[in-house]
This record gives structure tokens, C-alpha cells and sequence, in this order.
């Protein structure tokens, strides 16, 4: 953490007082005062539906809040659109990213901006500055390729850079390492630290977790319910306290005595409500039972991938991005084309042709990416939760609505779904979405569970009462479950197994989780690629 002293009395900064903003005419924010001074970091943590996004939209000019005002160094803002916001010197790097795949780095750093800072197009002139540009926040990228061409991270990191050199004096960022693992999380970190210490740009960060926001943040800020419940230096405010704002009491005892509020991602405590046991012997047949079994297969991003996944226990699968393991999901369900080797579903050869067959074989696959895969926008949060199930509902042609909205409120209710429930599911928060896309995954009773990044965007008190959910579901019913993540700590608290990915491949070796730390995870990734 950076060791800057904040001016409390001094009016520089941009300060949003007494904002406001309602839905429906029920408060997402209920009178928030925030300051962001120059240079600082003020690191911004809430439960899903808080109002984080909404605060960071009503200071990128994306929202007009219903009262308050924004101003920067005293000067009240008419934050009339995006682009007032930018031209008072705010820019906002959203989860979704917004530069343009097909472009080249170059095309992408003066994209809309090439007339106003040039006069006229010159090419070699764009191209130095972007080189210099990448090479000032050393990200390591070729100016003149396809931006598509490079992974998130560093077009995460690039997208930063851009919005730095824009005039920006604020840097909003909404959840910037959600898409990045390990190092690349490190990395981003670090460049907004010294960004802000070295040019003097404020920045607001979003970010659950709190170890990551407590690496970088000057200022701490915690949203309950649309109020400010903490604010203070980084260096003062206990993490514990964090946790409860966050979590709630009761959850909180579970995540501080594991020691692990940082990541959100407690162990089971033995005896506490809501335990859920080890695997027991039933789980652990000797027959040894396999519900899935891939021998050697291949598609056009996997080369050789075995592995076996068994009843009554949560298999991880490890690996970088890119290195298969989404690959491997999208395959299972037939959304990528398989080209060689065998799946078995208890014993009997299974052809993956589209998800909605695979989920009649028993086979559900849970999307990373929501927006793209998963949620139907226009609907509301029930029908979302039930649509691939509306044939259970249906009898002599005519849709048996009570009992479809109790099914969609057990689930819903089973992972606290929190918001207006009858709205457009687009209207829940992002972490609220995600719960719900998980309700429908369940809903379907699957016996194997394929879970994408399935806490991606959750409050850490969430994260792990969904982790406690996938242990259960499969030491206390016999699922099979089989979850991808990125953070090693989730693999580590979820799984009982764990396999690793590299470069399209995997032998299959499982090792039980129980026995790897973070350090030795990274490791095998590495050796094996
Ligand atoms: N366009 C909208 N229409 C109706 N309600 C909305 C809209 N946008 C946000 N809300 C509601 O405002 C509240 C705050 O949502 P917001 O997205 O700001 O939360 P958040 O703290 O960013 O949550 P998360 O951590 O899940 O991203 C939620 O109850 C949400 O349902």
C-alpha cells in the first residue's frame, strides 16, 4: 500500500455528496458521499446489489442520480452523458471491455480521437505514440496487430492505458481482474498503484476481493444497501469489520475463523451450521463409479484431454487461461465440434450435440460469460431460472404457473437471489445474475455439473455459501461436479480433486486437492506446459 497522506479539508478531488438514485422508485442509492483525491486509491467492496455499479455509473455519467451533486475540485459537473464525464477528465473501464477486436493496438489507442489530438491522420505519428504508450505501462503487445489477437488480461491492461492518456484525471475501474489469473491480477494491481502515484490520476476500484483491494487502496469504502456503512484509510479500517458490513454477522464468523476473509473462500469449519461433511465411503465407492469419462479427446482447441469425474465428489480443473479447460465444457455440451476420442456418461458412450441434449443426458454446463450464453435479458429472474424446465410445468398443453414460481423461488431463495425478482433479469445486479443463472443450472437436477467461473462477480459471503452449495450437492446427493476457476484458492476450498490443463492437454492424473497449496498448483500448470 502506498503511504500517501490524504487531505481531508482541501476540496480537490472529485467528491460526489448526498447522491441518490432510485429504481422504481426503490433507492440503489440511498445518499452516498465519496471523495476520490488525487493520486489515491480509494478501493470501493459491497454485496451484490449494493450499488457499486450504480454509484460508478452515476460518476461516469452513464445514470443521472435523482439527487446530490459530482463535482471536481469544487466545480459542480452537469454530467449530462459519457461524454461530459470524459471531457471533466473521468474515464471508465467497465468489466465488459470496450475496445474493438478487429482493429489493430494502434487503430484501438486513437480509436474516435485520431482528428481532435492530430489534425490529420498520420499514421507513423499514431504509431510511435501507441508504442511509447504500451511501453510506458509495459504492456507486451505488437502496436500493429490485430488487438484480437492478444487474451483479456492485457487487453484489460491496455484498455487502462488508454484511458490514461485521454486527459483522464479519474480512473473508475469496475472489477478489473475478474477475467485475469494469478501474475496478471499482480500485474494490474501494480500498474494502477504506481499510475496513481506516479501521475497523479485518482482512481476508484471496485474489486470483492478483499485482499486484492487491500494490496493497492489507500481508502477503503464499504456500500451496504446503497449507504456508505465504512469509509476510511486502508491503514486503519480492520478487514474484519469489511467482512460483516459485507456478509453479514453470521457469515462473517465463518469466513474469519477460517482466516480466509480475504479471499472469501473459508474451508468447511467442522461443527458449524451448514457443515457439509467430507466424502463419505458411499461417495467414495469402491467400485469406483464413474459418472464422466473422456478418454483422449480432441476438438479444434484441445489436443489429447482424458480425465474421469465420479459421483459424490467436486472435480477441479486446473490450468491457465486458454489452456483447455473451457474448451473441454463447451466441447461436452456440443458447442464445440469434437474430432476425435471417446465421452462415456455412466459407462455408455454419450455424442455431444447441442447443450439442450446434453442437459437431457444429464449433462448442464454453467457459462462464464452470462451476458453472451447465458441470460435471457428481457425476461424476469423466475422464468430465467425455469426456462429449460418449462416441460415439467406443462400439462394437457397449459403451464402450471404456481408451481413453476415455486420452483424458481426454492432455487432463487437457495442462493439468495436479492433484488426485484419480477424484473427484467438485466435489472439485477451483476452478482445477482450470476446467482440466478446457477439457480437455473441446478434447477435442472443434473447428475454432472459443469461450472465455468461459477462465483465470478459474487460478494466473498456469497462465494462461499455457494462453495458450501457444490460440496453438498455432491457429498450429500452423489452429484458429480466439475468446476473451472481461475483463482486457485476457490479450487483449493471447492474441489476434492484436481486436474491440470496445458496447452490442450491433460493425462487425467487427479491429486485430491487436500494436499496442494496455491504455490504447488501454480507449479504443475507451469511443468505441464
Ligand atoms: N437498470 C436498472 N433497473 C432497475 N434496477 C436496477 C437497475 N440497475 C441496478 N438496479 C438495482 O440497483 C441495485 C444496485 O445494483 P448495482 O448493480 O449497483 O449493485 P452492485 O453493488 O454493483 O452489485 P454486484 O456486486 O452484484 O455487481 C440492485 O438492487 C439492482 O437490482
Amino acid at each position: 500500500m502506498a503511504d500517501r497522506t490524504v487531505d481531508d479539508t482541501g476540496q480537490g478531488g472529485l467528491r460526489a455528496t448526498g447522491i441518490v438514485k432510485r429504481y422504481a422508485g426503490v433507492p440503489a442509492l440511498a445518499g452516498v458521499d465519496l471523495t476520490v483525491r488525487p493520486g489515491e486509491v480509494v478501493g470501493l467492496v459491497g454485496h451484490n446489489g449494493a450499488g457499486k455499479s450504480t454509484l460508478l455509473k452515476c460518476l461516469s455519467g452513464a445514470v443521472r442520480p435523482d439527487e446530490g451533486t459530482i463535482e471536481v475540485d469544487g466545480v459542480p459537473l452537469a454530467l449530462t452523458g459519457p461524454a461530459a464525464a470524459l471531457a471533466a477528465g473521468i474515464s471508465t473501464v467497465y468489466q465488459e471491455l470496450s475496445l474493438l477486436p478487429n482493429l489493430t493496438v494502434t487503430q484501438n489507442v486513437f480509436l474516435g480521437d485520431e482528428i481532435r489530438r492530430f489534425g490529420q491522420l498520420s499514421r507513423d505519428r499514431m504509431r510511435r505514440a501507441a508504442r511509447e504508450l504500451v511501453e510506458r505501462f509495459d504492456v507486451q503487445v505488437d502496436v500493429d496487430r490485430r488487438l484480437g489477437d492478444y487474451p483479456v488480461a492485457t487487453r484489460q491492461l491496455l484498455e487502462i492505458a488508454i484511458a490514461t492518456q485521454r486527459g483522464s484525471r479519474f480512473l473508475l475501474l469496475d472489477e478489473p481482474t475478474t477475467s485475469l489469473e494469478g501474475e496478471q491480477v499482480v500485474r494490474l494491481l501494480d500498474t494502477v498503484g504506481e499510475l496513481a502515484r506516479t501521475t497523479g490520476i485518482g482512481v476508484l476500484l471496485v474489486d470483492h476481493k478483499l485482499d486484492e483491494l487491500y494490496q493497492v487502496a489507500d481508502t477503503v469504502v464499504a456500500l451496504v444497501d446503497g449507504r456508505v456503512r465504512i469509509a476510511g484509510s486502508a491503514r486503519t479500517v480492520d478487514r474484519a469489520d469489511v467482512v460483516r458490513a459485507i456478509a453479514g454477522e453470521e457469515a462473517a464468523v465463518h469466513l474469519l475463523q477460517e482466516g480466509r476473509a480475504d479471499e472469501g473462500t473459508p474451508t468447511d469449519p467442522a461443527g458449524a451450521p451448514g457443515h457439509v461433511p467430507a466424502p463419505s465411503a458411499a461417495s467414495d465407492r469402491p467400485d469406483g463409479t464413474v459418472a464422466l469419462q473422456v478418454d483422449h479427446l480432441a476438438t479444434a482447441a484441445l489436443r489429447d484431454v482424458s480425465l474421469s469425474a465420479r459421483p459424490g465428489r467436486v472435480l477441479g480443473l486446473y490450468g491457465l487461461i486458454g489452456s483447455g479447460r473451457t474448451e473441454l465444457l463447451r466441447a461436452l455440451v456440443g458447442l464445440d465440434t469434437v474430432q476425435g476420442g471417446t465421452v462415456r456418461l455412466d459407462g455408455r458412450e454419450f455424442r455431444p450435440r447441442n447443450p439442450a441434449q446434453a442437459a437431457r443426458a444429464g449433462l448442464v454446463y454453467l457459462t462464464e460469460e452470462r451476458k453472451t450464453d447465458g441470460i435471457v435479458p428481457g425476461l424476469d429472474s423466475a422464468t430465467n431460472v425455469v426456462l429449460p424446465i418449462l416441460h415439467r410445468f406443462s400439462r394437457l398443453g397449459l403451464l402450471d404457473k404456481r408451481a413453476l414460481g415455486r420452483t424458481a423461488t426454492e432455487y432463487m431463495d437457495l442462493l439468495h437471489v436479492r433484488g426485484n425478482r419480477a424484473a427484467p433479469v438485466v435489472s439485477l445486479s451483476g452478482g445477482n445474475q450470476q446467482k440466478v443463472l446457477l439457480a437455473r443450472a441446478l434447477a435442472q437436477r443434473p447428475r454432472v455439473l459443469l461450472l465455468d467461473e461459477p462465483t465470478k462477480g459474487v460478494d466473498i459471503g456469497v462465494k462461499s455459501e455457494i462453495h458450501r452449495l457444490l460440496k453438498d450437492l455432491a457429498h450429500r446427493q452423489g452429484m458429480t461436479v466439475v468446476v473451472v476457476s481461475s483463482e486457485e484458492e476457490e479450487i483449493l476450498d471447492v474441489a476434492d480433486d484436481v486436474v491440470t490443463f496445458s496447452s490442450g492437454r491433460c493425462d487425467g492424473r487427479t491429486r485430491p486437492a487436500a494436499e496442494l497449496s496455491v504455490v504447488d498448483l501454480r507449479q504443475a500448470a507451469w511443468d505441464a506446459a
